[in-house]
């Protein structure tokens, strides 16, 4: 009999909301209601400024709500989420560190010998296609090079949920899809629970086992959650020709596309 995995992230009723100059309070996101299921690849899309990095955030452990709660497989999250590994847009690689000391970085902290930290980082690197790479400092890496060095120095701690915010938002086109092909192989091999936050329609679907779209803010909700259900394993490049894969995009734009605009006409007016 099937054990039935308990939910890896589920965010109920949530309300995020800062507190600005002179007691003003700002609601980013209002009443969302998220889950990431055990071994899922979820992606947030919305307007810019929608508040996306602030659900990753809560999911995180870096953002308490004001309302609503949070629990990361079926428990209740106090503090950081130690459950979660984390890549952002911007590089987070010690430049004085080479790439194999970066990767190796997370296991040594938490007490792993060096010697057998090293020998897992190098193990990291080939599985990123970086195998001849790790005596390089990051300032003689490409950016799509420091984004393996970073996809390797999450995933040799092993977490069980992957939390990822634009990661592959600064590279050009070409490389974005060969990350997001390299980020699938990985993801297939060892099933976690992803939460992926991205601007790009085209790399959510290609990407995902759902698509959640938020509404422009402030107090911006979930307001559409779709199924992906094109094949898996996927090649980027020959998902962005499929058929279902067209139809799902329309489907989603013609949702997501008045929120856009609402998004930037919000961003204009300040
Ligand atoms: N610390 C803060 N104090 C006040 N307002 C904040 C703070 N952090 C975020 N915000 C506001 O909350 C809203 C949501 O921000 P968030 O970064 O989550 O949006 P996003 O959807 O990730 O944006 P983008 O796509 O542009 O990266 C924005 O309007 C932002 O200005």
């Amino acid at each position: 009999m099937d054990t039935v995995q308990p939910t890896a992230i589920a965010l109920e009723d949530a309300t995020v909301a800062f507190r600005l100059a002179g007691d003003r309070v700002y609601t980013a996101v209002e009443q969302a209601d998220l889950s990431v299921a055990h071994g899922e690849f979820v992606a947030i899309v919305g307007p810019t400024g929608c508040g996306k990095s602030t659900l990753l955030n809560v999911a995180a452990g870096l953002l308490k709500p004001a309302a609503g709660s949070v629990k990361i497989f079926d428990q209740p999250l106090h503090g950081l989420n130690r459950d979660a590994g984390y890549l952002f847009q911007a590089d987070a690689l010690f430049p004085w560190k080479t790439a194999i000391d970066n990767v190796a970085i997370g296991l040594e902290i938490s007490g792993a010998p060096r010697e057998q930290a090293l020998q897992r980082a190098q193990g990291w690197l080939t599985s990123v296609g970086l195998g001849a790479f790790g005596n390089r400092y990051p300032h003689m890496l490409s950016g799509g090079q420091r984004k393996r060095v970073g996809l390797a120095q999450v995933l040799i701690r092993d977490p069980k949920i992957l939390l990822m915010d634009e990661p592959f938002g600064p590279l050009d086109a070409q490389t974005r899809q060969i990350m997001g092909n390299l980020l699938l192989e990985l993801w297939n091999a060892d099933r976690k629970a992803v939460l992926f936050v991205t601007h790009d329609l085209e790399e959510a679907i290609a990407l995902a086992d759902r698509v959640v779209i938020m509404s422009a803010g402030p107090s911006a909700r979930i307001i559409g959650d779709w199924r992906v259900a094109l094949p898996r394993p996927r090649d980027i490049s020959e998902i962005l020709m499929e058929k279902e894969f067209h139809s799902l995009h329309r489907e989603i734009w013609s949702v997501l596309k008045d929120e856009v605009l609402k998004g930037y006409a919000q961003s204009a007016a300040g």
